[in-house]
């Protein structure tokens, strides 16, 4: 399993050290939202771009906006690799998809715990990747919901070859659940940025 930090559980005051300081994992993932799909403000494209000359990893940009169509190119230009919006967004899904396809990006699909994932089939086709939230979207350090892990089930039976990813709560247990559900990569946001050695917390998460 890959896993991608989520630098919103980083040390704001020194985020480009922070960056390198999980240099050892797989991706890195950028929450953005906008205090209106969420009740929270994180950070914008102007804090991607800063950081993006700083690693090599695949940057895997969260979108939690209310109106993602009208930010992708920004996020192009800010250097995300890996784009993922919520399928309960107010812009127009195959719009929104097609935009991103556009501006050269991997499209990816969000669903916060209530939806059911049967929203996503009809967009399963043009998908790089879905996200399926494990916790109510906005703030980190909440508490993993393995019924979640049951639209994995649902996705990998569905779609063998999707790439599948998991965001909120994992930890050293929750990643062991995470793993058996066959779940590709796993967000982690607090476990990583508060383990006392993060390199090896990232290789704990991964199994290894
Ligand atoms: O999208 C998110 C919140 O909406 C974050 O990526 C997620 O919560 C990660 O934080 P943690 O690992 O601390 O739960
Ligand atoms: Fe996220």
């Amino acid at each position: 399993m890959k896993i991608a930090p989520s630098m919103l559980a980083s040390d704001y005051t020194r985020m480009g050290e922070c960056v390198r300081a999980v240099q050892d994992a797989d991706w890195l993932h950028l929450d953005i939202m906008d205090g209106h799909f969420v009740p929270n403000i994180s950070f914008g494209p102007d804090v991607v771009h800063a950081l993006r000359p700083l690693t090599d990893r695949p940057f895997d940009v969260h979108l939690m906006l209310s109106h993602p169509k009208r930010y992708v190119q920004k996020f192009a230009d800010a250097g995300a690799d890996i784009l993922t919006f919520h399928v309960e967004c107010e812009d127009d899904i195959e719009e929104t998809l097609a935009e991103i396809e556009r501006c050269g990006m991997k499209p990816s699909l969000s669903l916060k715990p209530g939806t059911p994932v049967e929203a996503l089939f009809p967009y399963l086709d043009r998908l790089y990747m879905v996200l399926v939230m494990t916790v109510e979207p906005g703030f980190g350090g909440q508490k993993f919901m393995p019924e979640q892990l049951e639209k994995v089930r649902a996705l990998r039976a569905r779609r063998p070859e999707l790439l599948i990813e998991v965001d909120g709560g994992v930890n050293r247990e929750t990643a062991a659940a995470c793993r058996a559900a066959g779940v590709d990569v796993a967000v982690a946001g607090t476990s990583v940025f508060r383990a006392t050695d993060i390199t090896e917390e990232i290789r704990i998460l991964r199994g290894e």
